[in-house]
């Protein structure tokens, strides 16, 4: 395609995302991408768009061959994946928000782009209007990204935000962030983590050239949190985020995971309210870089599918350098982490997988503990997410297999034990 060419799209889904694009590509004439047809699931509701837009025959922009471009912003992934698998098999580029069904269909959309040679563009799908994957592609050279921590989920870090600022109710916050279209149709996608979980694994295909399915990563969402764990990270002048990391360890392998974690009140991340987002990454000698900007909602996220139409016209295509043109990372699961963990009854807490106990706190209806543990403890077993369990990672919770031994050796020392 060049820079002169007509884009000429089909649109899949009018919600939140699509009838957003809709609206800015209004706005946008320069931009000489017009909509053609738009396919949705229920012809009874009513639109602002004239009625000759809208179908529910997926076909009329699959085979039709004036559409070069389908934008996929549905909110059903296994559809999707037909949809977007139909469309690069037809010759058509594609633009896509549906970050379940790229993350649950990883290596599919990568053998179809090879297969096609076509665009498959998602910057919407990972941190709505950050231009993250874009950068992750094009700027840092593998070798060099020791880390990155982020924010990626609007919605609960909206809901965080509203809970223990503006003393909101979990429930209270919850509906609106339903009703400003940041929460996904089924919002136990957001609430339990999965959606961070889906971008993470995204992201981790794009900084580190990881190909890994979703369910073999590491998550939690804020759902066990409570509200006396807002008072103990008070009391230490920590916030608590959900936040996605992905750490480089020694051995060059990938600690990476999604989980609740303290982060101090004068870090960048604990800076980002509401449903913003933010990713901090840290590599070889820019040394630390901060990326914020909206996370989900209707402008927000159209925007980044505008930028992906709009880098259609040189033909942008992810060249996905980290996967093809490096030797790509390893993700594993042998490494410890620093936790901290509230509960009700010892009995529900399996002390002896801890290494080691730092810190213990006992109040008559709750108690906390923070302790170091290895990976495996929390990937083999569900006792830090049942019984009122509240797993939260401290300020720097990856410690390396290799330091452990130091650490270990170092406490017995001082212990006078060897
Ligand atoms: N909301 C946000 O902030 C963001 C959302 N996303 C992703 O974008 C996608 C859309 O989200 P959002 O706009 O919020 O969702 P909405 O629920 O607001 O809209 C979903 C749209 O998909 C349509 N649809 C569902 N199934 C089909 C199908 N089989 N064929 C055609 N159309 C279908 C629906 O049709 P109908 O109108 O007839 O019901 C509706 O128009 C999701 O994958 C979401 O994860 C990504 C980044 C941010
Ligand atoms: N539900 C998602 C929407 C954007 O991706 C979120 O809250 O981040």
């Amino acid at each position: 395609m060049d820079a002169h060419k007509q884009l000429t799209i089909g649109l899949f889904g009018f919600g939140v995302v699509g009838e957003g694009l809709y609206k800015v590509l209004q706005q946008t004439p320069s931009l000489k991408a017009s909509i053609k047809k738009v396919c949705i699931k229920n012809p009874g509701k009513k639109r602002e768009a004239p009625a000759s837009l809208f179908t529910t025959n997926k076909e009329e922009l699959l085979f039709d061959n004036d559409i070069n471009v389908i934008v996929e912003v549905i909110d059903d992934a296994n559809a999707a994946f037909e949809i977007v698998s139909i469309a690069l098999r037809n010759g058509k580029a594609v633009v896509s928000a549906s970050k379940k069904m790229i993350a649950e269909h990883l290596p599919e959309i990568l053998q179809l782009q090879q297969e096609t040679g076509l665009p498959f563009l998602c910057e919407s799908a990972a941190c709505a209007s950050i231009p993250v994957i874009r950068n992750l592609e094009e700027y840092y050279d593998n070798d060099l990204l020791h880390s990155i921590k982020a924010i990626v989920n609007g919605s609960t870090n909206f809901i965080l935000t509203k809970m223990f600022e503006d003393k909101l109710s979990f429930q209270d916050a919850l509906i609106l962030a339903q009703q400003l279209g940041f929460a996904e149709s089924n919002p136990k996608l957001d609430v339990e983590g999965y959606d961070a979980l889906n971008k993470w694994t995204i992201l981790l295909n794009h900084a580190y050239g990881i190909v890994e399915h979703p369910d073999n990563i590491l998550f939690t969402g804020i759902q066990n949190i409570q509200l006396s764990d807002a008072v103990v990270a008070k009391e230490k002048n920590f916030d608590i985020k959900l936040i996605a990391q992905a750490k480089k360890l020694k051995n060059g392998k990938v600690a990476a995971f999604v989980l609740p974690q303290f982060v101090k009140t004068d870090e960048p991340l604990s800076f980002v309210k509401n449903e913003y987002n933010g990713v901090v990454i840290e590599s070889g000698f820019a040394d630390k870089q901060f990326f914020y900007g909206k996370g989900a909602g209707s402008f927000p996220t159209a925007s980044a599918v505008l930028s992906d139409i709009a880098a259609l016209r040189y033909n942008y295509k992810y060249e996905y350098k980290k996967l093809y043109h490096h030797t790509p990372h390893e993700l594993t699961n042998d490494f410890f982490l620093k936790v901290y963990v509230s509960f009700d009854d010892w009995k529900y807490i399996p002390r002896e997988n801890f290494e080691w106990i730092e810190e213990w706190h006992a109040d008559a209806d709750r108690k906390y503990l923070v302790g170091v543990l290895h990976v495996n403890h929390l990937t083999n077993g569900t006792w830090w997410k049942e019984n009122g369990v509240s797993l939260i990672l401290t300020t720097e919770p990856v410690i390396d297999n290799l330091d452990i031994i130091n650490l270990k050796k170092r406490s017995l020392e001082l212990a006078g034990i060897v």
